[in-house]
Order: C-alpha cells, then sequence, then structure tokens
C-alpha cells in the first residue's frame, strides 16, 4: 500500500502524513527533506544552486541516507545527521531553485522508488509523478495567513515575513505541486491536526 500526501508549504503534510502512518502502523517518508539537504549541501559548499552539474556531481560523492522513521524523519551523510538544520531559513529560500532541476528531482526520484512499500509519501508531487499507482491520495491546502500563524509557533521570524516567504515559496514550487486528479483536495484552514488525519484515515479505510 502506497498513500500520497502532497500539498503547498507548512499546509500540515510532515504532521499529517506521521500521525495517518502511525496509525496505519506502517513508515512515512518526506521527499522535501532530500530537496532540502541537497539545497544544504550545495550551500555550505558554497555552490551555484543554478546549476545543476556541479550540485549534483558534489552529491554523488557524497551519498544521503533517508531514515524514514514514524515520529519524523531522518537524514544522514555517513554518520552526519543532517536533519536539524534543513528547516533554517536560507535551506527554504534555496530550495526550489534546486527542485527546479529536473536533474535533481530525478536523483530525488531514484531514491524515493526505491524504498520498499508500505509507506505514506509526503512532497509535492508524490501523487502525480513518483507514485501514480498510489492507492489513495491527498492533497493538503490552507490559506498562506493561517499557514505562517502556525509556522510562527515554530520559528523566530514574525508572522508578515514567515508569509511572504511561503507565498513565494509557493509561486516557485508551482510547476512541481498540483493536486492527482485522482486525490482529494483538504484545506486544513478549518479543522485540527487530528480532524485532518481522522478525514484521511476515513479515506484510506474506504
Ligand atoms: N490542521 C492543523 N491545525 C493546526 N496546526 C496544524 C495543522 N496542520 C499542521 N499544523 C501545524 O502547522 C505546522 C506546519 O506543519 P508541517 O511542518 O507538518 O507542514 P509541512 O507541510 O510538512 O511543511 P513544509 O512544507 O515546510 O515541510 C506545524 O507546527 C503543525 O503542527
Ligand atoms: N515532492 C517534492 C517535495 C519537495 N519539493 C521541494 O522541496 C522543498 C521543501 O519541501 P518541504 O515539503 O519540506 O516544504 C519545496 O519547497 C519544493 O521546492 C519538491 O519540489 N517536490
Amino acid at each position: 500500500m502506497i498513500v500520497t500526501i502532497d500539498g503547498v508549504a507548512a499546509s500540515g503534510k510532515s504532521s499529517v502524513s506521521s500521525g495517518v502512518a502511525r496509525a496505519l502502523g506502517i513508515p512515512y517518508v518526506s521527499s522535501g527533506l532530500l530537496y532540502r539537504a541537497a539545497t544544504l549541501l550545495g550551500l555550505e559548499a558554497r555552490l551555484d544552486l543554478g546549476e545543476a552539474a556541479p550540485l549534483l556531481s558534489h552529491l554523488q560523492m557524497l551519498p544521503l541516507r533517508l531514515e524514514p522513521l514514524p515520529e519524523g524523519n531522518r537524514i544522514w551523510q555517513g554518520e552526519r545527521d543532517l536533519t536539524p538544520q534543513l528547516h533554517q531559513s536560507a535551506v527554504d529560500a534555496g530550495v526550489s531553485a534546486v527542485a527546479a532541476h529536473p536533474e535533481l528531482r530525478a536523483w530525488v526520484d531514484e531514491q524515493l522508488r526505491r524504498l520498499p512499500p508500505p509507506f505514506v509519501a509526503e512532497g509535492r508531487d508524490m501523487g502525480t509523478n513518483v507514485f501514480p499507482q498510489a492507492g489513495a491520495k491527498f492533497y493538503l491546502t490552507a490559506s498562506p495567513r493561517i499557514r505562517a500563524e502556525r509556522r510562527a509557533a515554530e520559528r523566530p521570524e514574525d508572522v508578515d515575513a514567515i508569509e511572504a516567504a511561503l507565498v513565494e515559496r509557493d509561486a516557485r514550487d508551482r510547476v512541481q505541486s498540483a493536486p492527482a486528479p485522482d486525490a482529494r483536495v483538504i484545506d486544513t484552514g478549518p479543522l485540527s491536526l487530528e480532524e485532518v488525519i481522522a478525514e484521511i484515515l476515513k479515506g484510506v479505510k474506504g
């Protein structure tokens, strides 16, 4: 079984996927972390994120490992756990440029398709491109303001700055982020986290 949960930035994909996966007793897989890890390593190596080839060669020298734990995924580079650094604002600002390269998307997709089902996969194009065969597909939305208010509880920046950055990231991600034709779109704005998880579990179990 594969369940896909796509959606716009900070719509609740990771929190919801973790809850759904725990209820189903299966892992969840966060595709965005692979794009974030590529961005972090590119920034640390002072590479131009607008150029795919040097970034891809750099990544091929430093293989990454995605660990899909139910309470939250981790990304390892050898013994180094990159996870704590993947949600900093510099990575948020650079990641869409990295994700726009078809070569980088192929690099991420290959790692995801190697994972053995069952799992819940979350991202932008899990239901459309990576796992079109998934048995249940969902796409999460919420207004930029609500998403920014939720995120402000986790970040030092103020709500207006977070909202502006989310709107910009959504615009940059639009090409690869769309609901699959057979996905159920859920506006998480008026719902609690538990209500969103319950809606999805209802859909999965039919
Ligand atoms: N329905 C909800 N009601 C209230 N808070 C929520 C809801 N869904 C998510 N949240 C909160 O919103 C914040 C963002 O959620 P989360 O990190 O899961 O989003 P995301 O879509 O994975 O983000 P990103 O795209 O940046 O990886 C978290 O603090 C989470 O607890
Ligand atoms: N399937 C995906 C997943 C992510 N991206 C890009 O990575 C960025 C970070 O993802 P989060 O889920 O952690 O927000 C996102 O803004 C996209 O640029 C993607 O392209 N496809």
